[in-house]
């Protein structure tokens, strides 16, 4: 993160670069920037108040392609989150571009945005979000509603991921029958659901033993055919896992990436 007290502050230019050139982008950063502003206390005695930027991302360009597994690493604050929700369509840059599936994410309505994230995105949040009351299987197939998908399709489509992440045999149990680990795979089932371009994962092995985390990473290397994958993690072994890994710090890339 990086404090000004103005609200001029760009980095420089730079054009993004060497990232694997084999595949087609899924999504795309170019230069991009994120900052908040909000009120700070200008004076010792708080008697000022002036605008108060705060830069969680700063100038980055990322390029993630098909067959990709990509990790996001950094300390606490360095931008991790807010450039995983960047990726995700989830928040647009302040400058810079993201592009996901070739379209500008700025380019786009509210409403917009949410068809492209239903149409390409599936989202792995770190406290997998299931509903208690529904069994495994009516999470999985939630998103299939907005979708238009029939009861049946949805049902049969959501009996099949489950059995791909092993869970063929937990359909109808709800999500405080699961463990940590069949919970997650529940999320992960649930964000393959509508066939993603890009599976966006926050801190995904975060709350599992090192067991069951290895279990979920060969599941996403299993995936790799299907989506590109981009992890937010602080964990060595979810990072050795993945092709190449974006570092950032106080918001800025810094792995050597030109
Ligand atoms: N909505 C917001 N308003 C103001 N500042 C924010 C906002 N979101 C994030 N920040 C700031 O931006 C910086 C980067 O935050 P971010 O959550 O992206 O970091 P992170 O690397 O994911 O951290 P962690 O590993 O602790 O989750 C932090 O200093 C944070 O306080």
């Amino acid at each position: 993160m990086r404090i000004a007290n103005s609200t001029t502050s760009t980095g420089p230019q730079t054009s993004e670069n060497a990232d694997n050139q084999q595949t087609a982008p899924v999504v795309q950063c170019q230069n991009v920037t994120r900052s908040y502003t909000g009120r700070g206390s200008g004076s010792l005695l708080g008697r000022k108040e002036h605008t108060q930027t705060v830069t969680a991302v700063s100038d980055v360009s990322v390029t993630v392609r098909e067959r990709e597994l990509v990790g996001i690493a950094g300390p606490s604050g360095s931008g991790k989150s807010t450039l995983l929700h960047l990726l995700a369509a989830l928040d647009v840059p302040t400058s810079g571009v993201v592009t996901v599936n070739g379209t500008d994410t700025s380019s786009l309505s509210e409403r917009a945005l949410a068809r492209m994230r239903l149409n390409n995105i599936g989202i792995v949040f770190q406290h997998f979000y299931l509903l208690p009351a529904l069994s495994a299987r009516a999470n999985v197939a939630l998103p299939l509603v907005e979708l238009g998908l029939s009861r049946k399709e949805r049902r049969s489509r959501a009996s099949t991921l489950l059995e791909k992440v092993g869970l063929g045999d937990r359909e109808s149990h709800k999500p405080s029958e699961l463990s940590g680990g069949e919970q997650q795979r529940v999320a992960i089932a649930r964000a393959l659901s509508t066939k993603p371009k890009l599976l966006i994962a926050d801190e995904p092995t975060g709350e599992l033993d090192t067991e069951t985390g290895a279990s979920i990473l060969d599941l996403f290397d299993d995936l790799r055919d299907e989506c590109a994958l981009v992890v937010a993690s602080h964990d060595q072994q979810t990072l050795d896992r993945m092709d190449r890994v974006v570092r950032l710090q106080d918001g800025e890339r810094i792995d050597d990436h030109a």
